[in-house]
């Protein structure tokens, strides 16, 4: 909608027929967006072909476990010099793969034809013309700077960036804390805790990021601490209310199905869980959201493990970024 606001003619695909319709011939999409009204040279279509064929930018957001898949699909109708953005939040399920590393070993275009975008941005509010800002990440400014200028809007405000890694790892890993931050309110606990988690998740997101080759001002920005809040305080977020059902008991399948839309947080546990493995760094938080996504550890227990934890020192603990 955004694209479309800025005069592109947008061509969006979808696997299901009567969205399709319903995009086309009523201009919403009542199952995900529901009163919003869509901008008339937003089409949609289930050719994905059609989608993409001659388009000078492509915009990926699959969900994450749909990445691969979906680019395998679109790869052989994409040009060459096409600008391929994702705006996805999440790893690989099995290789913990970054998607950029995912769509680069997919499409047949140069690193340099490849944006992230990523920051605070629910649909909800975005589709409503809410000030919003964002970030985009490439290893190329000029590409970088296309994105800049194909999305920026007077109500989407949008930054360059040149750390892909940092921008792509803050947008995953900001979904657990986000679940932890939906546990903990859902149990009742306060403020405070609330802020420990955030910061204590921000340096979760640093310590794993360093480790992968991040610049460390990303993770105090848009992509960082931005979205960190956002998805850790909106009544939009679907990570936070799947935190705050898991407190009432609800079991995770149970959560899921009730859901209906993907909750990255859940599958990204297990990814940052194996990443923090593979390159030595701790990650507490995460830790015991595994242990209560997949070990059946009780929420209360797990934060007893969490406040528990043998003492150590603020900023030792994130030497090296
Ligand atoms: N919703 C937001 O506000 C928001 C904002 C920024 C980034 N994101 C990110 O965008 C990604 C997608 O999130 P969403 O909100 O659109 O999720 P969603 O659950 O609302 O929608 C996902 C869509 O993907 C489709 N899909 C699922 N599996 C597929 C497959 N194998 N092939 C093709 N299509 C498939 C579903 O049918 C659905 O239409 C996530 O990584 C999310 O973190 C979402
Ligand atoms: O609804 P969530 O929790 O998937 O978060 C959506 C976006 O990532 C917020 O920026």
């Amino acid at each position: 909608a955004v694209l479309a606001d800025n005069k592109f003619e947008v061509s969006l695909w979808a696997r299901n027929e009567e969205q399709v319709e319903e995009i086309n011939a009523r201009h919403t999409n009542s199952r995900f967006l529901k009163d919003a009204v869509l901008p008339h040279n937003l089409t949609a279509t289930t050719d994905i072909g059609q989608a993409v064929a001659g388009a000078e930018i492509v915009l990926f957001v699959a969900p994450s476990s749909a990445m691969r898949d979906v680019a395998r699909l679109a790869a052989p109708h994409i040009g060459a010099n096409a600008l391929c953005i994702h705006a996805t939040k999440g790893f690989e399920s099995v290789t913990y793969k970054r998607m950029s590393t995912v769509l680069l070993e997919e499409l047949q275009i140069a690193p340099e034809r490849l944006v992230v975008l990523s920051g605070p941005s629910h649909a909800e509010e975005v589709v409503r013309k809410l000030p919003t800002t964002v970030v985009v990440a490439s290893a190329s400014v000029e590409a970088a700077e296309q994105a800049q200028d194909s999305f920026i809007t007077p109500y989407f405000r949008v930054y360059t960036n040149k750390d892909v890694v940092g921008v792509e790892v803050a947008g995953a890993i900001k979904n657990i804390i986000a679940l932890g931050a939906g546990l903990s309110d859902g149990l009742g606990f306060g403020d405070n805790a609330k802020a420990a988690l955030l910061t204590r998740g921000l340096a979760e997101i640093s310590r794993l990021g360093n480790a992968m080759g991040a610049n460390p001002l990303t993770f105090a920005g848009l992509a960082g601490v931005g979205d960190l809040v956002v998805t850790c305080t909106s009544k939009h977020s679907r990570n936070w209310r799947a935190g705050s059902m898991l407190a009432e008991g609800i079991a995770l399948d149970e959560v899921l199905s009730r859901m209906g839309m993907v909750v990255e947080g859940v599958r990204t546990t297990s990814a940052a869980r194996e990443l923090a493995r593979l390159y030595g760094v701790e990650m507490p938080i995460t830790e015991q959201l595994f242990a209560v996504l997949f070990q059946s550890q009780s929420p209360r227990n797990a934060v007893e493990s969490l406040m528990g934890r043998g003492r150590t020192h603020e900023t030792e603990d994130l030497a090296g970024i």
